[in-house]
């Protein structure tokens, strides 16, 4: 062999040991890429997508630093504003009086000297909202919130005033998930669990449920791993924000629809969160609304009208699964339980009974969506689009951290399981 031959043969052998070398390392990423979980926070706006990607930060990552806290103090303080200006905006368009006459001057005040947004609250405003939030006409149109947009946090707040106001006040972690902020760009966040001795990485994204953000959606369906469709249970009487022709369930039904249909998602699951069934429970038990009255307002001739009369026909034969598993995904919602004395005078956290109307009612909403996730849809070539991806669902509460924790352990295993699959480790 000649010299020149040699070194051509040395040069092959270093192609060949990089080449394998770029393919192992090329292979080895691709195997990290297919191992991330990538899920993407969908549903209309104000269904709880943020509020889970809070948790998520609470129970995933290390929660809210001080400084986080702090940074929330001045939206929690708008949204003070926000829902008190609502609630005497709507006093005058529902012809709702205030009991105490006295406190006209405390509207006033409100109504002309805080409507520019603001980062300076003086006392005057705390006094002036502190007053009429005790007034029995305030609370009558607060309890009628469902003609009207309220943000879901009004109460919340409201009842923390005192403490709200104090100069030196640290919102805790409960504030932070009930404080309301609109997306209104993609947000990101990652972390990673262990399972079966793997390190999974999670990529979560939350994007904007308003109409003119969902444009921005597709740009993430091809990456992603499963759906997150989050569903605001308790808005089934409420019109949209951005049009006060549309009910909110029946847009949200809309976007489902178009989501499990999208040929883009063919082979993405469907994790359905049957969001705020905190505010369903105290919107049913307090005899406000029902489901019956939902029909009434839906015109016969909407695309919709067949489906949810078909269900609203078989609300009486809910079935004993149906009803233990709403019951107990209550069970597992701190937010909903009430502390008792019991005879022995030690404190007991009891979860109230709820009536049949609110079980109906829950069984209702998830029947409209999983009617729509069972019917088959055929391509083109006849094939059923449906056949490699599925719906799940769930009853949640995104602001209690003990019922999301629980929840997101039953998504975790059903993911990670996928994902051990996909990349042959299990
Ligand atoms: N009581 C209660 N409030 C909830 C629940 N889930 C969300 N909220 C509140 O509902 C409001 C809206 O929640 P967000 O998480 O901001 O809604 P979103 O889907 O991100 O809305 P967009 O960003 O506009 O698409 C916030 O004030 C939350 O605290 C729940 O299960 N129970
Ligand atoms: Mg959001």
């Amino acid at each position: 062999m000649s010299v020149k031959e040699l070194f051509r043969c040395i040069g092959r052998t270093e192609d060949e040991k990089r080449d394998k070398m770029i393919s192992k390392q090329l292979k080895k990423a691709d195997k990290r890429e297919k191992s991330i979980i990538k899920i993407l926070l969908l549903g209309i706006a104000e269904s709880g997508k943020s509020t889970i990607t809070k948790q998520m930060k609470i129970i995933h990552i290390n929660g809210y630093s001080e400084e986080e806290r702090r940074q929330n103090v001045l939206w929690i303080r708008k949204n003070l504003r926000d829902s008190i200006l609502t609630i005497l905006g709507a006093m005058k368009r529902l012809d709702i009086k205030l009991e105490d006459e006295k406190l006209e001057e405390s509207s006033n005040y409100l109504l002309t000297k805080c409507i520019e947004d603001s980062s300076e609250y003086p006392d005057e405003f705390y006094d002036h909202t502190s007053n009429l939030w005790s007034d029995k006409g305030v609370l009558k149109c607060y309890k009628r919130s469902a003609e009207y947009q309220l943000i879901d946090c009004a109460k919340y707040f409201l009842d923390k005033i005192h403490v709200i106001r104090r100069e030196d006040y640290l919102p805790t972690e409960q504030d932070i998930l009930h404080c309301r902020t609109l997306t209104n760009t993609i947000q990101k966040i990652e972390f990673t669990i262990t399972e079966n001795k793997f390190k999974i990485p999670f990529h979560v994204f939350d994007v904007g449920g308003q109409r003119g953000e969902r444009k921005k959606w597709i740009q993430m369906f091809d990456s992603a791993t499963a759906i997150l469709f989050v569903l605001d249970s308790s808005t089934f009487d409420v019109n949209v924000r951005d049009d006060f022709e549309s009910n909110r369930l029946l847009e949200a039904t809309g976007v489902f629809e178009h989501i499990w249909n999208c040929r883009f998602l063919k082979d993405v699951s469907i994790l359905l969160f049957i969001n705020k069934i905190d505010l369903l429970v105290e919107k049913i038990m307090s005899g406000s609304s029902s489901i019956e009255s939902l029909l009434k307002t839906v015109p016969t001739s909407h695309k919709y009208y067949p489906l949810y009369e078909k269900m609203y026909k078989s609300f009486n034969d809910i079935t004993d699964g149906e009803r233990k598993y709403f019951v107990d995904s209550l069970s597992m919602c701190k937010t909903t339980t009430k502390t008792i004395i019991t005879k022995k005078g030690k404190k007991q956290c009891i979860q109230p009974k709820v009536s049949e109307e609110v079980i109906k009612t829950a069984v209702f909403i998830k029947r409209v969506f999983m009617e729509i996730a069972v019917s088959s849809k055929k391509t083109k070539t006849g094939r059923d689009l449906h056949k490699d991806h599925d719906c799940q669902y769930f009853y949640t509460c995104a602001v209690d951290t003990k019922n999301i924790e629980k929840v997101l352990e039953g998504v975790r295993s059903i993911l990670t399981k996928n994902a051990l699959r996909k990349i042959c480790i299990i």
